[in-house]
């Protein structure tokens, strides 16, 4: 067997070289490998000796090895043409330094670079000791990591450099192997189609994404526009077409002046101002015409949207929406009052609904939290987007984990198959109001936290991470910072939720908007006509209203309840009882007295009053809705169970003092905290 000795300068370049002969020479030659870097052979005599560079001779211990009957091969070497295909994908004009270890290694390097006609790129050699060396952020290398510079941010390694064909072609003639010459060089070849190939398979995977994009942006429902800096049409998508009465393939390629005939457009796209939007119309059909800038290659890109279109589209997302109630039903002219304290609280709510920040809205019970919460919603940016409203007092602290997280099939016992998407996840885009958050869990209040920090969750029993884009707005009527003191509420939440904040006044901190109040209700109620006599207002301006404007709603329907002759006089106005619940305790008596309207309840329809306060707060802490077939269920146990009617007109009276809140749908009946104090 022809056997012959390969001394390369470096470990790499050694392995480099023995697998590119030991693939191209495979069943012809036998090759012993050494480089510089790890140990030589003692002493060579009378054989073939390939060194992968002149340099590598000029080494002592080199040379001290080599004998002088040995016949000496000083291989060329060319770029690793396997690699190659990393540099034709470097956009034309990038700069980019040559890193090797001297300048000639470098100068040699680019050289064959050029040579071998890749010369899109701008090569600056970059060497250990070169003084003054320029800050770019891309570099090529043939495997000299340890060299490159650390402002360098993207690497293309080229690997070491490979032996030539003509010094290949010089080994065997040394042997004399002739005949192999044809399999060798196919072998050699092989390579190069390899690459070939592999630049191929790009082309046709770049050809198939083309024509992906170009399925998809003829899928979008606007016309889509992208004109290059000299105005040469390079994207026009069928919708376009359409508006613009054009056939979209024969306007690509050429200038914006030769294909659209519309002046005032073409002045628009072109021209240098800051004017983003423009109507236009084309035919029938009026369009907003939206134009920016691509930062990478100075296109123009402009989007072509059909105004009635739109319309439609969020005509038909708003009903959808609707639907599923996730609307926000109030807007700031919804919230009624003049006062100067109302007014001043309207107009910072208005300003803060503009931003995208969590907001926290504090007052008492019955002020309009809620009523801010969904006015702001839709004087904000996303007020086409959902608005859900979810009640910590209303339900127990699993469900609502569940309600709010979702979860992941199977993960509880118990839970609906394929998982629950939860409301945060359907808020996404919108609003999430969080009312009664001092009602909420230390346990849910972690989670919330991760919430805020992170915008990301993570349904229950699920290990995947949701990113989810949604505006929280939360409101307490409790004492939040009292309640941190206490160790129930989290100061890290707090500080969170409290990045914007409203404060309510309270109703008997703005009497002046009683009058105005009572006409709203009445307007709004079934009675829009009956007048009320000016002692009643005066009256009502005098009362204390600790439940506020609530309070105040639920006394206007009392009045038109049992007033005469569609006029309300004072002695409508509910009468401080002396019934047992507003009598129990002495901060209820003074939270109810005066205003909280009194019906009259024979004295062991108070018994059953407490009873049914106590189921609905039963029910709820076991995660069910309260709601009055669930009550009449839990009366069955009472002396006098309750028929579904009874129950109603008992719940008409409890809302009345303003103990529960009555609530269609998912959350069912609560208690107000003047109904918790009442059963504490
Ligand atoms: N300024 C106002 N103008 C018109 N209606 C109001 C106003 N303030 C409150 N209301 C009405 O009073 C009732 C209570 O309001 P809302 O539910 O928003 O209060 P809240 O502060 O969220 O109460 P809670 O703390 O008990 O949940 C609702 O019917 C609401 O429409």
């Amino acid at each position: 067997m022809n056997e012959f000795v390969l001394l390369a300068g470096s470990k790499d370049t050694r392995t480099a070289l023995i697998n590119q002969l030991q693939e191209i020479m495979d069943g012809y030659v036998q090759i012993s490998s050494y480089s510089i870097e790890e140990e030589l052979p003692k002493s060579l005599h009378n054989q073939l000796v390939v060194l992968s560079h002149p340099l590598v001779l000029e080494e002592p211990k080199v040379r001290a090895c080599i004998g002088t009957d040995c016949k000496v091969i000083i291989a060329k070497r060319i770029i690793n043409y396997e690699n190659i295909d990393k540099l034709l994908y470097l956009p034309a004009g990038t700069r980019a330094l040559y890193v090797n270890d001297s300048f000639e290694t470098c100068m040699e390097s680019i050289e064959s670079l050029k040579k071998l006609g890749i010369e899109h790129i701008h090569y600056i050699p970059f060497y250990p000791g070169l003084q003054n060396a320029r800050k770019i952020e891309i570099a090529v290398t043939p495997g000299a990591f340890e060299l490159i510079p650390e402002h360098v941010h993207d690497v293309v390694n080229i690997g070491p450099r490979l032996m030539d064909i003509s010094t290949i072609h010089q080994i065997l003639d040394h042997f004399q192997l002739h005949e192999p010459e044809d399999v060798i060089s196919q072998r050699y070849l092989r390579k190069i189609i390899q690459l070939s190939k592999r630049l191929a398979d790009a082309n046709q995977i770049a050809t198939n994404l083309n024509k992906h994009l170009n399925e998809v942006l003829d899928g979008v429902n606007d016309g889509i526009l992208t004109i290059t800096q000299g105005g040469k049409i390079t994207v026009f998508n069928e919708e376009l077409g359409h508006l613009l009465g054009v056939s979209p393939n024969r306007v690509i390629g050429q200038s914006l002046g030769d294909a659209i005939d519309h002046p005032e457009l073409i002045e628009f796209l072109l021209d240098s101002s800051d004017e983003k939007d423009r109507w236009f119309t084309f035919g029938q059909v009026e369009a907003v015409v939206h134009r920016f800038p691509l930062n990478n290659d100075q296109s123009l890109v402009a989007t072509f949207k059909n105004a009635r279109k739109t319309i439609e589209l969020e005509r038909s997302l708003r009903s959808e929406l609707k639907k599923k109630g996730f609307v926000a039903k109030y807007t700031f002219d919804d919230i009624i009052g003049e006062s100067s304290p109302l007014t001043k609280t309207k107009a910072i709510a208005k300003k803060l609904a503009k931003t995208d920040l969590t907001l926290l809205i504090q007052g008492e019970s019955g002020t309009g939290k809620e009523l801010f919460a969904s006015a702001i919603h839709n004087a904000s940016l996303r007020d086409k987007r959902p608005f859900l409203a979810v009640n910590f007092s209303a339900i127990s602290e699993d469900l609502m984990e569940s309600e709010l997280f979702g979860y992941d099939d199977g993960a509880f016992t118990g839970a609906k198959k394929g998982g629950k998407v939860g409301l945060f996840e359907q808020a996404n885009g919108g609003t999430i109001f969080l009312d009664e958050i001092g009602d909420s869990s230390l346990k849910l209040q972690a989670r919330l936290l991760r919430v805020l920090q992170e915008k990301e969750i993570m349904r229950i029993g699920g290990s995947k991470i949701i990113p989810i884009d949604v505006r929280i707005i939360a409101a307490t009527n409790k004492n939040l910072l009292h309640m941190i003191e206490q160790g129930t509420f989290r100061e890290d939440l707090y500080h969170r939720l409290r990045v914007l904040f409203v404060d309510l006044p309270s109703l008997r901190n703005r009497t002046d908007d009683i009058p105005l109040l009572v006409r709203h209700f009445i307007h709004q109620s079934k009675h829009p006509h009956v007048a009320v006599m000016p002692q009643v207002i005066e009256k009502l301006a005098s009362l204390p209203w600790h439940g506020n404007v609530r309070e105040l709603k639920n006394t206007i329907d009392y009045m038109l309840a049992v007033c005469e002759e569609s006029t309300i006089h004072v002695e409508n106005i509910p009468l401080q009882s002396t019934n047992p619940i507003s009598n129990s305790s002495p901060d209820v008596q003074e939270r109810t007295s005066g205003a909280m309207p009194k019906a009259p309840v024979i004295p062991d329809e108070e018994d059953e009053l407490l009873l049914i306060l106590r189921s609905i707060q039963t029910i709820a802490k076991r995660g069910e809705t309260p709601n009055r077939r669930r009550i009449m269920e839990m009366s069955a146990e009472w002396t006098r169970p309750l028929s579904e009617q009874q129950i109603r007109s008992r719940l008409d009276v409890l809302e009345l003092r303003g103990y529960i809140v009555k609530n269609r749908g998912r959350f069912g009946t609560r208690l107000t905290e003047a109904g918790v104090r009442m059963l504490e």
